[in-house]
């Protein structure tokens, strides 16, 4: 029997992961669920957090974007992805602007997009792995609503994706709660620190590693 599905995460969770940033949630999440590439976010400064809809296209080609579109649900992160990433464009201005309709809170895309100046002045942020005008077949059907690999992490429909500046981490969709605390945490606790720190205290003294290193253990770190 599987296990029932999680509800729903709500607007106020997916709004606090994505204040929290991807840096926060990685660590509160145990370091966990990164997808660890190397992101271009098309807007810098930007922020989002929302459930993964997701498109695994076929090598080189985004008719399974054209599909996924008609699923696309308003606060969603659209996530496109290949077997093996490469600079061909799955995403572009026309698909852009479907996904605006829908409502998307952000794109994802393990491959390249094109008309990257009209995706800059999205309403919604864009993360891709290249900027690129080579084209994409419609040959290949691909699939929806699946599980994909991205960036060494599996991201399942409906896990959350957090994205910024640092590039996007996921948390799937059963540990939302339970991460939002966490994160609630980690800030009070790197509050706290920031004040000692800002008020001329240094980490070296305050963890422990100035004593540690000016009196080794025999054995230990040698
Ligand atoms: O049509 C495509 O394959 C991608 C594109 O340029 C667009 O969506 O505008
Ligand atoms: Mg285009």
């Amino acid at each position: 029997m599987s296990a029932a599905k999680p509800p729903a995460p709500a607007a106020s969770a997916l709004e606090e992961l994505a204040t929290a940033g991807v840096a926060t949630v990685y660590e509160a999440y145990g370091r966990r669920g990164l997808l660890d590439a190397e992101w271009i976010p098309l807007q810098p400064g930007r922020r989002a957090a929302g459930p993964a809809r997701i498109a695994r296209c076929g090598q080189g080609d985004n008719r399974a974007v054209h599909e996924v579109m008609t699923h696309l649900l308003p606060g969603e992160v659209l996530v496109l992805t290949m077997p093996e990433p490469e600079p061909v464009a799955l995403f572009g201005d026309l698909l852009a602007t479907q996904a605006a309709a829908c409502g998307a809170a952000a794109v994802l895309v393990d491959a390249a997009v094109r008309d990257s100046a009209d995706l800059a002045r999205l309403d919604y942020g864009v993360w891709t792995r290249w900027r690129r005008a080579r084209g994409a077949t419609k040959d290949e059907r691909g699939s929806v609503n699946v599980r994909v690999e991205v960036g060494g992490t599996t991201v399942a429909p409906g896990d959350v994706v957090v994205l910024d500046d640092d590039g996007a981490t996921a948390v799937a969709a059963a540990d939302v709660t339970a991460t939002v605390e966490a994160v609630r945490r980690r800030i009070a606790n790197e509050n706290g620190l920031r004040a000692r720190w800002a008020a001329g205290e240094f980490s070296y003294d305050a963890y422990g590693l100035r004593e540690a290193d000016e009196n080794p253990r025999p054995g230990v770190g040698t």
